[in-house]
């Protein structure tokens, strides 16, 4: 660390890791971080657990953006218009965005594993809790702030209505690029299963605020080869930066700790 006037300023001691990571990697003292593995026989059967009710207005799509980290396509969170309710939540939480975590190569990219099985990449429908809350930013800081929907992807057909999304993704090749995208509902990247477990947990990127319900889901989605590849030709660095791949943007797993991971199926 090198303290200057009272900030400390972490070297990036590893060139080859995102410097999203040379901070520490666990949050000091956190007891309920994302991702985990999710140890099937482990989870517990809640019959409470109610189905999830998924709303998403197409109209509410704005746009799509490199993060420096990953894409994001964000939507209008001005009303309740899109959101979940239902399932382990006891209030609305409106659609934020909807991005993605992947590999270099096809052996790992996801966040959340099952049984110790990585996917080559994961879907996550972030949500806000607009009965509680003002705002997206004060939710990703406070109690039952967020409901994340966890989708595995992995490799077979190719998903017709994602090609949308993957058709814009060369107008955002650098880092804090954006382009417009609207009339798409992501309830179309949702497997046709109801069944899935729910923990509660943490954001996998900074600021890792312990403030998410997670929902993953238990079937995964089918993907085509050449869909992920041009995942894999987005960069991290900005325009007129070295080029570095935008590859492997997901976090390590973290302790369990105290929790039980409950699941929506026996
Ligand atoms: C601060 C914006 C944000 C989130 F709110 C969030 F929940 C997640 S994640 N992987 O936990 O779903 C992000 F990756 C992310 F960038
Ligand atoms: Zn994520």
């Amino acid at each position: 660390r090198a303290c200057v006037g009272g900030s400390c300023v972490l070297r990036n001691r590893n060139k080859s890791l995102h410097p999203l990571w040379t901070s520490p990697i666990s949050v000091p003292g956190g007891t309920q971080q994302s991702p985990i593995n999710i140890q099937w026989r482990d989870s517990v059967y809640d019959s409470h657990l109610k189905p999830l009710k998924i709303h998403y207005d197409p109209s509410c799509c704005l746009h799509v953006w490199n993060t420096g980290y990953l894409f994001q396509v964000e939507f209008d969170d001005s009303t309740d218009r899109s959101g979940i309710n239902g399932g382990p939540l006891d209030n609305h939480y409106r659609l934020k965005q909807f991005h993605f975590h992947w590999g270099e190569i096809n052996d790992w990219g996801s966040e959340h594993t099952v049984d110790n099985q990585v996917y080559p990449a994961e879907l996550h429908l972030v949500h806000w809790n607009s009965a509680k809350y003002q705002n997206y930013k004060e939710a990703v800081m406070g109690e039952s702030g967020l409901a994340v929907i966890g989708v595995f992807l992995k490799l077979g057909a190719e998903h017709k209505e994602l090609q949308k999304l993957v058709n814009i993704l060369p107008g955002i090749k650098h880092k804090d690029t954006r382009v417009t995208f609207d009339r798409f509902d992501p309830s179309c990247l949702l497997p046709s299963c109801q069944d899935y477990w729910t923990y509660a947990g943490s954001l996998t990127t900074p600021p890792l605020t312990e403030s998410v319900t997670w929902i993953i889901k238990k079937k995964p989605i089918e993907i085509g080869h050449n869909q992920l590849a041009e995942f894999r030709r987005l960069l991290f660095s900005a325009l007129g930066e070295e080029e570095k791949k935008m590859v492997n943007n997901f976090r390590p797993l973290q302790p369990l700790m105290n929790r039980i991971v409950w699941s929506s199926f026996q």
